[in-house]
């Protein structure tokens, strides 16, 4: 009798579980309009323990990406977590990924309200672009900033990030030149590429540059981005135990000190000069011109709006200088790369001038290079927020549920790359017919005295280019929080790595040393050396 009831007590609540507990109530409108109320389970996941959830399962890899593969092959490509206060769903396939940043990209524009966010933006995370919730007010600085960060091919934006890139290339291998003559042990280059790529934006945003090698105010802010880039690169148990704040007191200071100290440094050195110098009526020379005019026109929009854009995306800095160091680390790595992307640029440029962003299209192999970084690196994409019940494949998912989307496996799957654990930048080229026009007369090599052809003929010939759509391939995701930097991405370390490459062969002290976080594209502020040796053109 007693294990009957237990039984049935057993049943009611497994029952209780399923059906009520973990349904949504998912309004729907069809397409013919009419609201449909729907009351949908959610996505299976693992039994939480009290207080952490299923935070211990995180614990078991490296990243927790590599966990969030591992949970999929049990529960399956889509399932839910409790992680401490967090109700979070994991989606781990394309279509699922599709499914919610692009089919219902609107239902998950949220992002986490995690204290550390809040900490870095002057307590409140919505003054940053990335860390923030969907807003109008987002919708608007994201379309301020397109114009030059974003700009398209063969506008002068675009041509200008082309001019400051290999400017500040020339620089650096000044800076690198003047240090391998000296001499021959391996180089501290991390904080010398994170100065180039500062000086790069700074220079493209705001016409401003610095002096890298003597300037301790800039030297030290740059080594700020660079903490907080692996920073936000990091997950901790606080971001879901918020109760363990008193714990993180130091460190949490540390962080407000930290953006503190860049914010005043920007106002200082670029924004208040500039300020005084504003010629409302001139034209707009760069993004800096861009962001006070339209404090100057429009009342509704606030100064600390604009500083903090400002900051959010000479920011990105840090993001270029930590891949381009990962780009030479594959080169370290792996010294064939290395000797193909010489031949390439070689073979072009004859050793006799700089590689430019106008030479991309024929560094088809260089440029790989750099995409596989990307790959191989696999940046997490910044988690999205519910901001209302919605559905995924057939589960209901609650307001305020986190939505990790797992690009690491979109990188790293067998299902999507042959050989994923291998750094081959083969895989992003394929060859394409151009057509070339030739004079049909010169082919032998020899003038004709015969007539000239009145027409250059064209024939087509194969050639190796980049692929430019791999549709699982998303470093900078989809839908509408998609990167608003990637531009500025591609263009500035694809030159920085190709000087350097040009000039310099690249090796590590051991290849032990040159450990690399999964799904993470940040190295940590203080990292190895790596040996420049100087080539004889
Ligand atoms: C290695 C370099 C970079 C990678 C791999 C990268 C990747 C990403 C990814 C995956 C997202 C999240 C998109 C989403 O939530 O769906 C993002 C957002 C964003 N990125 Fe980047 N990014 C890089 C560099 C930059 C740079 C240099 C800038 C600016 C100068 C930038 C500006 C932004 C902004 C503003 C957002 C937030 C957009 C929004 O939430 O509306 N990123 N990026």
């Amino acid at each position: 009798m007693l294990s009957a009831l237990f039984l049935l007590a057993a049943f009611l609540i497994a029952v209780y579980k399923i059906y009520f507990s973990n349904t949504i109530t998912y309004k729907k409108i069809t397409k013919y309009g009419e609201n449909k109320t729907l009351v949908l389970k959610e996505a299976p996941g693992p039994t939480p323990l009290p207080i952490i959830g299923n935070l211990h399962l995180l614990g078991k890899h490296e990243s927790p990406f590599q966990s969030f593969t591992d949970l999929a092959k049990k529960y399956g490509d889509i399932f839910s977590l409790q992680l401490g206060t967090a109700k979070c769903l994991v989606v781990n396939n394309l279509d699922l990924i599709r499914e919610v940043l692009n089919q219902n990209g609107k239902f998950f524009g949220g992002r986490p309200d995690f204290i550390r966010f809040h900490q870095l933006f002057a307590g409140d995370r919505n003054n940053s672009l990335a860390l923030c919730d969907w807003s109008n007010l987002q919708l608007r600085r994201r379309n301020l900033a397109r114009r030059h960060c974003g700009p398209k091919q063969h506008t002068d934006n675009f041509a200008r990030i082309g001019d400051v890139a290999t400017f500040e290339s020339i620089e650096l291998l000044q800076t690198l030149k003047n240090i391998t003559r000296t001499s021959d042990s391996s180089i501290n280059l991390k904080p010398i590429l994170m100065t180039t790529a500062m000086n790069m934006f700074s220079h493209y945003m705001c016409n401003v540059r610095f002096d890298a090698e003597n300037d301790e105010d800039f030297k030290r802010i740059v080594d700020h981005f660079d903490e907080i880039f692996w920073e936000i690169n990091q997950g901790y148990a606080l971001d879901f135990l918020p109760w363990l704040q008193p714990f993180y007191k130091k460190h949490l200071d540390k962080l407000s000190n930290w953006s503190a100290d860049i914010r005043s440094f920007i106002l200082s050195r670029i924004v208040e000069q500039r300020e005084l110098d504003l010629d409302v009526e001139g034209p707009e020379k760069d993004f800096l011109d861009g962001l006070l005019k339209v404090l100057h026109e429009d009342p509704t929009v606030d100064r600390n709006t604009i500083i903090f854009m400002l900051e959010d995306f000479l920011g990105g800095h840090s993001s270029v200088g930590n891949l381009v160091m990962l780009c030479l680390t594959a080169v370290a790595r792996d010294p064939e790369v290395g000797r193909k992307v010489r031949a390439e640029l070689d073979a072009l440029t004859k050793g006799k001038r700089p590689v430019t962003l106008l030479d991309r299209h024929s560094l088809p192999y260089t440029e790989a290079t750099v995409l596989e970084c990307l790959r191989y690196a696999s940046s997490p994409i910044v988690p999205h927020v519910a901001t209302e019940n919605a559905a995924i494949s057939g589960y209901g998912v609650e307001k305020g549920t986190i939505v990790f989307i797992n690009n690491y496996e979109l990188n790293t799957s067998e299902e999507y790359w042959q050989e994923p654990e291998k750094f081959d930048p083969t895989r992003f080229l394929e060859k394409t017919k151009v057509r070339v026009r030739r004079n049909s007369f010169c082919d032998s090599g020899m003038e004709s005295d015969g007539e000239r052809p009145s027409k250059p003929s064209e024939t087509e010939k194969e050639v190796w280019s980049v692929k430019r759509n791999i549709p699982h391939f998303l470093p900078f995701s989809i839908g509408k929080r998609t990167c608003i930097g990637q531009t500025l991405v591609t263009t500035m370390s694809f030159v920085m790595f190709a000087s350097i490459m040009q000039e310099f062969e690249i090796g590590a002290e051991s290849l032990e040393d040159l450990r690399q976080k999964p799904a993470c594209v940040a190295l940590p502020k203080d990292t190895y050396n790596l040996f420049l040796i100087p080539r004889k053109h």
